[in-house]
């Protein structure tokens, strides 16, 4: 992103902690919605015992499995249809997990695409996928704005299960994954190898990227001779990328059109197709609920929205940025089929489901405990907001 140049980082350092960017007028349905929670019907507080199966269900299919190196692949690569890039319920989902997470590497280079530093591994069977690694520790918190600091590897680990419960199947197929730069460094392309100090005798690497520099490294683990991150496989197909219509302005003094214009959504309902509006509202409770305030841009696939770069969120698990929910609240509607799976997880069966998932992962615990509660927390701020427009337009507002 260069028209957010350095700013990101100059930012960060300078504010205090701000939870609110919007003003006056916004600030009061900001208000509204903290005040809805309170009188929350129980029915969004308890349990709804649909979840059980559903859960039942998403273990089976994506507990790591054992697999047939000649077709896992092909079966990955074969799944993706318009924006959808994994199935309902199949069990082979836990073979690419596993095969993401165990297969040999042959090659890594370092990723031309983003602003941050990312490796492409190549995989046994000419597979490439994208590792992110990891820049911070379990118990980190982020200060600063909503978009502050780096990616978090956790993050994007745990939104691909998030997305598999809320049934967005859109973001990438992920696995968390340690691998060692230094028994690798042989497979590291001349150019990444040039950015791949010995530090401390531990392996490390800072690579070349809009935001890398060369006293910012990632390292081998002196315990375990290691580094954590996230792989990532690849989205086969041609995706296009598009400004987010919520875009910030990455600037402190300056809004938006968003933050200062009430009527925004109408301007928007005429620029963008009708089913990528509701994929952009999807994408904003999710976004809402990790708290990844960074979306600056969203890409398609078949012109449909994917969620692709969640490695901004968890950062901070004792704020909520409610604006990160503006495309739900100033447009007011929601897809009937995202508002029915959001009923089915309430009462604490969104945080149950999420960790059940997250144990089968390789780098469990993902996230400390905070996190899921924050994630209970804004499940009711999104309830609430959706209440409200209800209250004021009816069941019109479900699409
Ligand atoms: N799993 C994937 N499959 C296919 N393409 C991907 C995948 N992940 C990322 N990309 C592509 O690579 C680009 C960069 O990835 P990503 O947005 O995660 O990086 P970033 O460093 O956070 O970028 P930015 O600074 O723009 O936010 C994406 O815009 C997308 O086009
Ligand atoms: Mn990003």
């Amino acid at each position: 992103m260069a028209d957010r140049g350095v700013l990101e980082y100059a930012v960060e350092r300078a504010k205090p902690i701000v939870n609110h960017t919007l003003q006056n007028k916004p600030r009061s349905v900001q208000n509204a919605i903290m005040r809805k929670v309170k009188t929350l019907k129980p029915v969004f507080r308890n349990k709804n015992p649909k979840y059980v199966g559903i859960k039942q269900n998403l273990i089976s299919c994506f507990v790591p499995k054992s697999y047939n190196l000649s077709n896992v692949w092909r079966i990955a690569n074969s799944w993706p249809k318009i924006n959808e890039v994994f199935p309902v319920k199949d069990k082979s989902i836990g073979s690419v997990i596993n095969a993401i997470r165990m297969e040999s590497i042959h090659g890594i280079k370092n990723s031309r695409r983003g602003t941050q530093l990312k490796l492409v591994l190549e995989l046994t069977g000419s597979q490439f996928v994208l590792f992110k690694p990891s820049w911070y520790a379990r118990e980190d918190i982020i200060n600063g704005t909503v978009y502050s600091g780096k990616d978090r590897h956790n993050s994007e680990i745990i939104s691909f299960h998030l997305a598999a419960i809320l049934n967005l199947r859109y973001t990438p197929i992920v696995a968390g994954r340690s691998i060692s730069l230094r028994n690798n460094l042989q497979y590291a392309d001349e150019a990444l190898r040039q950015t791949m100090p010995v530090i401390n005798n531990q392996q490390c690497a800072y690579g070349f990227c809009h935001y890398c520099k060369s006293d910012e490294t990632v390292c081998d683990d002196p315990t375990t001779g290691t580094l954590e991150g996230a792989v990532l496989l690849t989205i086969p197909g041609k995706i296009v990328k598009y400004r987010s219509p919520w875009q910030r302005t990455y600037k402190d003094q300056l809004k938006a059109e968003w933050e200062k214009n009430d009527n925004y959504c109408a301007l928007i309902r005429k620029k963008v197709q009708f089913d990528v509006l509701l994929d952009l509202i999807d994408a904003a409770i999710f976004d809402f609920l990790i708290q990844n305030g960074d979306r600056h841009h969203y890409e398609t696939r078949e012109n449909r929205v994917l969620l692709l770069d969640n490695g901004k969120g968890f950062g901070n698990p004792f704020i909520d940025h409610i604006d990160i929910l503006a495309p739900l609240y100033q447009c007011c509607i929601i897809r009937r089929a995202t508002w029915e799976r959001l009923l089915i997880f309430s009462g604490g069966a969104l945080s149950e489901t999420l960790e059940e998932l997250n144990k089968l992962d390789l780098l469990y615990p993902l996230v400390i405990n905070e996190h899921y509660i924050a994630l209970e927390r804004r499940l009711l701020y999104v309830y609430s907001t959706v209440e409200l427009c209800k209250e004021k337009f009816g069941n019109k507002i479900f699409k």
